[in-house]
């Protein structure tokens, strides 16, 4: 619904509003310039001021001072009427009061659109159905990012959709804040905001006396300059007529003879009210102010255009994968739930919802944390697709729906399949939708179809898979799913660093630099990604499809791309990684993998390695600037010959980024493993975990399993349980 609202009202009116906020942005400038040419009045009375700029013109019939401070009078030349900027120091002029051709036109076009009081009326419109659409906007924004605490997050996703929302959200409080004021202005212009007293009644009596000196008078004496708004002189000749003053706080009359104040009003607040919001919507007296909004107006044909180009890819029937369109929840039949971090399960779930709309079933599309069974009164089926990540959790987008699943019970009429998205190099293969099969077993949920696996997003099982769910429904369909490969970026090589070659573990440091990408590139998302120490680069090695991740030991704050690779005896990844020479380029592209990453807090982190797996472990120490408490345990074969980043960590550790290294060698006089360093340091691993520490571990299977035996044992007794840690995510593994 309100996504409806946002597009027709964009499809109504972009044209317009466009016009009008890029008339608005040239406006933005006219204060800043107006500010920079205006003389100050530096704290002068109305008294000085007026008697100044009589000395200068004395024929002055009035002083008007601008927001802005700008300070004009307005006198005779000869018999001709003249009006000037004043320098309020001196009181003369200095230079021409008119408005400049290209502001009047403008402002004529931005109020009107030199259409007069319809014009003024259409653009009133036009205000009204930006608010709606910068609130529509709003939610909408909420909704993408997951609820209201994550608003401020890095916007996920890529492309036009991305841009559109970024833009939204820097400009949205600009955006709401001019078409509210545009929308009192256009109240005010109509008379449709309450009346004030009205004006003072013009003295019934005066003085009669003429000629007091303008730095006599009192009430002017008490006035400052910045506070005035006008002061009209008497008529020459005329011994009836009065000084009319307009101040901040009100206005009234002065005798020109005594002096003497003749009747005052106080400005009522809904004047004050206008007069403030005509200040903050033109910048006019708030030049900055005035500059942002005009930055922000900037983003309306941006997005007006963004936002058409999006509905126009999501309707054209070449769109891929996405050519059905979502049933809402409560008309669907069939309910297809996805977990995914990087979105390459959403692809697999719009092929599938393709082929099944085109069976005649009615789908809905959406997140699995959107499971609630009380919302689809018309589903007969779900069908869960859940990637994998970390040591077989869930992506960050379903962190927690395992417990939520656990808290429903089966309804008898739905029925149930779930398919596993992972990658078989990983330890826990497909771990968390195995998990979700459990449950719902657990549950008492009626099977669809057995729970199946896709491996690294191969089209062929996903196929597979489908053959049987369309003999399961009944239906004839295909599932011909084409994944669409990651963007890669060229990595130039800049430098190596070789060991192990004694120890039969030929093993580099390999240091990239950054691929270069443009300022456009990265707003519209489609740079090369930033990542942090921890993430993966997927390295596509030639003369293969597939890519091999390797963690990542820099975060691209540090300015390079560095990775640890050993080299396996036929290998292809690994053997033309550790056969790179300076400048030589391979091709690869990040994954996020924001699970394996210290929490930032001043809690410890004990980070356990062991060969290449010091690789992010070394990343977490370079980027810990706040000196957060980092243990490090790490294990290689020889000091002389395997002991990556050696300097590095003993330059760590004096500079207090890591608070202690713990080495373990396995072929020296007295071997020893990382776990039977852990073994030894038990007292302060356990208080270390007792005081809220988490646990980073990173290298190969075997490693791990020995890490967490003994990490289980040192624990044991004091009842604290490994599953309780990951669970509460202070244990994570990054394991190969
Ligand atoms: C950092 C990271 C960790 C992963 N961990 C696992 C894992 O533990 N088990 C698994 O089977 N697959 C794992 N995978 C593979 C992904 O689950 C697999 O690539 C999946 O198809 C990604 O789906 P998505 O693009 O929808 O997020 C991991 C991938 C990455 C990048």
């Amino acid at each position: 619904m309100i996504r409806l609202l946002h597009r027709w009202l964009a499809l109504l009116a972009t044209m317009l509003l466009s016009t009008i906020a890029v008339s608005g942005v040239a406006l933005s400038v006219f204060p800043t310039m107006e500010a920079f040419i205006t003389p100050s009045a530096q704290q002068i009375t109305v008294a000085q001021l007026a008697a100044r700029v009589r000395g200068a013109e004395p024929s002055v019939e009035q002083i008007r001072r601008a927001p802005s401070g700008r300070i004009t009078a307005y006198y005779f030349e000869g018999d001709q009427p003249a009006s000037a900027v004043i320098d309020p120091g001196s009181g003369k002029p200095v230079s021409p009061a008119d408005t400049s051709a290209v502001e009047r036109w403008l402002i004529n076009f931005h109020r009107a659109l030199f259409l007069g009081d319809q014009g003024r009326i259409i653009t009133a419109v036009g205000a009204a159905i930006m608010l709606l659409m910068s609130i529509s906007g709003l939610f909408l924004l909420v909704r993408r990012a997951g609820g209201w605490r994550f608003l401020l997050r890095p916007i996920k996703g890529q492309g036009k959709g991305r841009l559109h929302s970024v833009v939204a959200r820097v400009t949205l409080p600009g955006l709401v804040f001019s078409s509210l004021t545009a929308l009192w202005m256009a109240a005010a212009t109509f008379g449709l905001l309450p009346e004030g007293a009205g004006a003072q009644a013009f003295p019934a009596t005066v003085s009669g006396e003429t000629g007091i000196a303008l730095d006599a008078i009192p009430t002017l004496q008490a006035t400052l300059v910045d506070d005035l708004r006008s002061l009209n002189f008497p008529s020459v000749n005329d011994a009836t007529d009065v000084f009319t003053l307009k101040t901040a706080t009100g206005e009234g009359y002065l005798d020109q003879g005594t002096g003497a104040l003749l009747g005052w009003r106080a400005t009522s607040w809904i004047d004050q009210a206008s007069y403030l919001i005509t200040m903050l919507h033109t910048g006019r007296g708030m030049a900055w102010l005035g500059l942002i909004l005009g930055f922000c107006a900037f983003g309306v044909p941006f997005l007006g255009w963004t936002g058409i180009a999006i509905w126009l890819s999501r309707r054209s029937p070449s769109r891929g994968h996405g050519k059905a369109v979502s049933a809402p929840p409560s008309a669907a039949d069939t309910i297809v739930l996805v977990a995914s971090e990087s979105g390459t399960t959403r692809g697999f779930a719009a092929t599938l919802q393709s082929a099944l709309t085109s069976s005649g079933l009615r789908v809905h599309v959406g997140a699995m944390t959107g499971f609630d069974v009380a919302r689809w009164p018309k589903a007969k089926r779900v069908i869960l697709l859940a990637a994998t990540y970390g040591d077989g959790s869930a992506p960050a987008s379903a962190q927690g729906f395992l417990e939520q699943l656990k808290s429903v019970l089966a309804r008898p009429d739905l029925s149930l399949a779930v398919l596993g998205f992972g990658d078989r190099s990983f330890a826990h293969f497909c771990g968390f939708a195995a998990r979700i099969a459990e449950i719902a077993k657990t549950n008492g949920w009626t099977e669809l179809l057995p729970f199946d696996t896709i491996d690294r997003q191969s089209p062929q099982d996903f196929s597979r898979w489908g053959r049987n769910l369309a003999k399961a429904l009944d239906l004839d369909f295909e599932l011909n799913h084409q994944p669409v490969a990651p963007k890669t970026w060229p990595l130039n090589l800049v430098s190596r660093r070789d060991y192990g070659a004694n120890v039969q573990a030929m093993t580099v440091i390999l240091r990239f630099a950054l691929p270069k990408t443009s300022l456009w590139q990265r707003l519209s998302g489609q740079g090369f990604a930033p990542f942090e120490a921890g993430d993966l680069i997927g390295i596509v090695p030639r003369g293969s499809d597939l890519p091999r991740f390797y963690s990542l030991a820099s975060g691209s704050k540090d300015g390079f791309l560095e990775i640890c690779v050993r080299k396996h005896a036929g290998g292809l990844c690994s053997g033309q990684l550790t056969a790179l020479e300076p400048g030589d380029a391979v091709t690869g592209f990040v994954r996020h993998n924001p699970a394996f990453r210290p929490v930032k807090t001043r809690k410890p982190v004990i980070l356990i390695g062991a060969g290449t797996g010091i690789g992010p472990l070394a990343g977490f120490a370079r980027a810990n600037a706040s000196r957060q408490p980092m243990h490090l345990y790490f294990g290689a074969r020889h000091p002389g010959s395997d002991a990556l980043y050696a300097e590095e960590l003993s330059h760590w550790t004096q500079d207090g980024r890591l608070a202690s290294v713990t080495m373990a060698y396995s072929r020296v006089q007295t071997p020893a493993y990382v776990q039977d360093s852990l073994r030894k340091d038990a007292p302060k691993l356990c208080s270390l975990i007792k005081a809220g520490g988490q646990v980073l571990v990173c290298g190969g299977t075997d490693m791990a399993a020995g890490v967490a035996a003994a990490l289980t044992d040192i624990l044991a007794g004091d009842g604290i349980h490994l599953s309780t840690l990951k669970a509460q995510g202070r244990y994570a593994e990054d394991v190969y």
